[in-house]
């Protein structure tokens, strides 16, 4: 089954105060199944963000589509949702993580994952034990886990803010460099998470500065420099399209 269809895709940004239009990528073209994982590669502002934040409607596309086949919906556009199917779909079904923890400010550690699992329906008791035993697989410190995180390190809220994303087990994880600062100890067990939500169906886009942390991790590679998307045989490569 097909999870993720993108065809024709195109995004430009306005320039306010140049009064100016700025092309950023244009067709970019890609899909996966379920339970696959897609890499994206590309050189530093080629726009791999772009597509993610695109993908999650942050942005809006100028052209193209960006086909979902959601549990809720079916198969959709995300860009021609409305807000309320959009919020829906990032409450239960798409997660995104990027290098920065943008949460409820004077909430703790622990509460953050809690809540993540209580709006998705979660009993109280099982939510609070999932939250203690994503807390610890990322090896956040128990004497953190009822602190505010605005005092965390660098890694310490990246470790959290993976933690949030992959405890609810979406259908579809978006990836923006989570792993850009940690330490190789810590890069092992957001593989192993990876690893895990994979086998259990999860979807997954991925960008990774680290191209040896891809490495036997993901299904299809797609190069924002040539266009081309490559399905790994995950030691050698054959060339798709
Ligand atoms: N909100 C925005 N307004 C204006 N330009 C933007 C905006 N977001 C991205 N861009 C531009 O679009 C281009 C692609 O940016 P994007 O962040 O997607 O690149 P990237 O490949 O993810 O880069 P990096 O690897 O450095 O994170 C860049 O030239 C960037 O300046």
């Amino acid at each position: 089954m097909t999870m993720l269809e993108i065809t024709g895709f195109e995004k430009r940004f306005t320039i306010h105060h140049l009064n100016k239009i700025m092309p950023a990528i244009k067709d970019i073209n890609f899909s996966l199944k379920a339970a696959e994982f897609i890499g994206i590669v590309g050189k530093s502002g080629s726009g791999k963000s772009t597509i993610l934040k695109s993908i999650y409607r942050t942005y809006l596309p100028d052209r193209g589509e960006i086909l979902y086949n959601s549990a809720a919906f079916g198969k959709i556009d995300l860009s021609h949702i409305t807000e309320r199917q959009m919020l829906h779909l990032r409450k239960y079904e798409i997660g995104y993580v990027s290098q920065f923890l943008n949460v409820m400010p004077r909430t703790t550690c622990r509460q953050l994952v809690t809540n993540a699992l209580l709006e998705m329906g979660s009993a109280a008791s099982i939510a609070h034990e999932e939250a203690e035993k994503a807390l610890a697989h990322f090896e956040i410190d128990p004497k953190l886990w009822d602190s505010y995180p605005n005092t965390f390190s660098g890694g310490e809220k990246l470790r959290l803010n993976i933690a949030m994303a992959t405890v609810k087990k979406p259908r579809l994880l978006l990836l923006d460099e989570p792993t850009a600062s940690l330490d190789y100890q810590s890069k092992l067990k957001v593989r192993e998470i990876i690893e895990k939500l994979k086998a259990n169906g999860t979807t997954l886009v991925g960008i990774f500065h680290d191209i040896e942390f891809m490495e036997g991790l993901c299904d299809k590679v797609y190069d924002m420099q040539t266009r081309t998307l490559t399905v790994t045989d995950k030691v050698g490569v054959g060339t798709e399209s």
